[in-house]
C-alpha cells in the first residue's frame, strides 16, 4: 500500500501539489485525471522520487520513502516519451531493465530470455524481439516502454499519459490491453491522463485534480454521476453548466427559474448532463421540465450516439447527447428555433465555493 500524507510541492513559491493526502491500494487500477497545470506529472515525479517533496511524508508497505532515490523505491514510471535505447533491439530494451536494476539484479541469462519473452509476450510483442526500436510503431514503442518497467516486477507501476502519444483508434485498443495486463500482473498502476473518457473507462478508482488539490477520489461512476464539485463536473466533460444565481428555491439564470428546492441562497452552479436534455422543434416540452430557448448549430455522429450542439441567447453553447439506441437521429436546420428541456430532479447544484449540494442537503432544507 503506497500513503501519501500531506505531500506538498512548491516552484517559486506557487503549489503544484498542496497537502494531499491519498491511499493508493494493493491491485487497483487508479486514473488520476486533471487540466493542464493541475499537477498531475509533479504528483507522479514525488512518488517516483523524481522530485522531492518539500514537506509530508510518502510511504510505500509502511516504510517511509519520501527521500529515498529513485532505483531503490521498487515503482516503475512509463512516460509517455518512451525513453528506449534507440540503438538496441526490443529484446534488449526490455532486458536492460532487469540486468542492471539497483535491487536484486538477474544475470543469469536464461533467467533473463524467459522473463523477457514472457513480459513481451503479455504485451504482444511475442514476435518482435529483435526488432530494432527505430522500426517499431508508436503504439508498438509504448508497449516496449511497459514491458520493460513491468520486468522489473515493481509494487506500482506509474504512467504518465502512456496513451498520449496514439491515435484514437489505437488508444481504444490499448485501454482495454492495459487493463487487462494489470490483471494478469496485479501490480498497481497508476495511470495519468488528460483525457475524461480514458480516466473514466481505466479505472477502478478514479482521482480527480486540481491546482495541486484532489477534488474527488472516488470509483469513475460516482465522479460521472455525482461530482462533488463544479470543476469535477466540467473535467468530466458531460455536463452543461450555467452560472446563476439562487434565491427562494429556485436557480435563476438570466430571465428564468429552475427548481432548486433546499439550496441556499447566492451565487451558484447549475449543471444539466448532455444526455439528460431533449430538444423540442415544434412540440412544448413536458410540463414538468424546465426548459431554455436555444439555436440549433450543428450535429455530430459518434458511432452509437449522436451529438447536438445548440447556443443560448448569451451566446454559451449547450450539448445534448442521444443515443441510437433510443431515438433516431434528428434532421435539424443550422439556425432553428428549438427549446431544450431536461427533468429538474436530474440537474446538479453547486454553491459558490464549487461544493455539489448533495440529495441530503437540498431535501433536508426543502
Ligand atoms: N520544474 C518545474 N519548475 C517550475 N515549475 C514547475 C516545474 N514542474 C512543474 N511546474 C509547475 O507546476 C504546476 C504543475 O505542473 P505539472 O507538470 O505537474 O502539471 P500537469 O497536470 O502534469 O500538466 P500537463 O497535463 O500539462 O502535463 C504547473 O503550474 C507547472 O508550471
Amino acid at each position: 500500500m503506497l500513503e501519501l500524507s500531506r505531500v506538498t510541492k512548491a516552484y517559486a513559491g506557487i503549489p503544484a501539489i498542496d497537502a494531499v493526502d491519498l491511499t493508493i491500494r494493493d491491485d487497483e487500477y487508479l486514473t488520476l485525471l486533471g487540466p493542464s497545470g493541475s499537477g498531475k506529472s509533479t504528483l507522479l515525479r514525488l512518488i517516483a522520487g523524481l522530485d522531492m517533496a518539500d514537506s509530508g511524508r510518502i510511504s510505500l508497505d509502511g516504510d517511509d520513502i519520501t527521500f529515498r532515490p529513485t532505483h531503490l523505491r521498487n515503482l516503475g514510471f512509463v512516460q509517455q516519451s518512451y525513453g528506449l535505447f534507440p540503438h538496441m533491439n526490443v529484446f534488449d530494451n526490455v532486458a536492460f531493465g532487469l540486468r542492471y536494476r539497483e535491487i536484486d539484479p538477474v544475470t543469469d541469462d536464461s533467467e533473463v530470455t524467459r522473463r523477457v519473452r514472457s513480459i513481451l509476450d503479455l504485451v504482444g510483442l511475442g514476435d518482435l524481439g529483435g526488432r530494432m526500436v527505430g522500426q517499431l510503431s508508436g503504439g508498438q514503442k509504448q508497449r516496449v516502454s511497459l514491458a520493460r518497467t513491468l520486468v522489473t516486477e515493481p509494487k506500482v507501476c506509474l504512467l504518465d499519459e502512456p496513451l498520449g502519444a496514439l491515435d484514437a483508434n489505437l488508444r481504444e485498443r490499448m485501454t482495454v490491453e492495459l487493463r487487462k495486463i494489470r490483471e494478469t500482473l496485479g501490480v498497481t498502476f497508476m495511470h495519468v491522463t488528460g483525457n475524461e473518457a480514458e480516466a473514466l473507462a481505466m479505472g477502478d478508482r478514479m482521482i480527480v485534480l486540481d491546482r495541486g488539490r484532489l477534488l474527488q477520489v472516488s470509483d469513475p461512476d460516482s465522479v460521472f454521476r455525482a461530482p462533488r464539485n463544479v470543476g469535477v463536473a466540467r473535467f468530466v466533460n458531460a455536463y452543461n453548466i450555467l452560472e446563476g444565481e439562487v434565491s427562494d428555491g429556485s436557480f435563476r439564470y438570466r430571465d428564468l427559474r429552475f427548481p432548486a428546492h433546499g439550496a441556499p441562497s447566492g451565487r451558484a452552479s447549475y449543471a444539466i448532463r448532455h444526455d439528460a436534455a431533449e430538444i423540442h422543434t415544434d412540440t412544448a416540452p413536458p410540463e414538468s421540465h424546465a426548459s431554455l430557448p436555444a439555436t440549433f448549430v450543428a450535429s455530430e455522429f459518434l458511432g452509437s450516439r449522436f451529438f447536438y450542439f445548440l447556443r443560448l441567447p448569451d451566446g454559451t453553447i449547450f450539448d445534448v447527447e442521444r443515443h441510437l439506441s433510443r431515438e433516431d437521429p434528428r434532421r435539424i436546420e443550422a439556425g432553428t428555433a428549438c427549446t431544450v428541456s431536461w427533468d429538474p430532479a436530474s440537474a446538479l447544484v453547486f454553491d459558490a465555493q464549487g461544493a455539489r449540494l448533495g440529495d441530503d442537503t437540498l431535501k433536508g432544507a426543502a
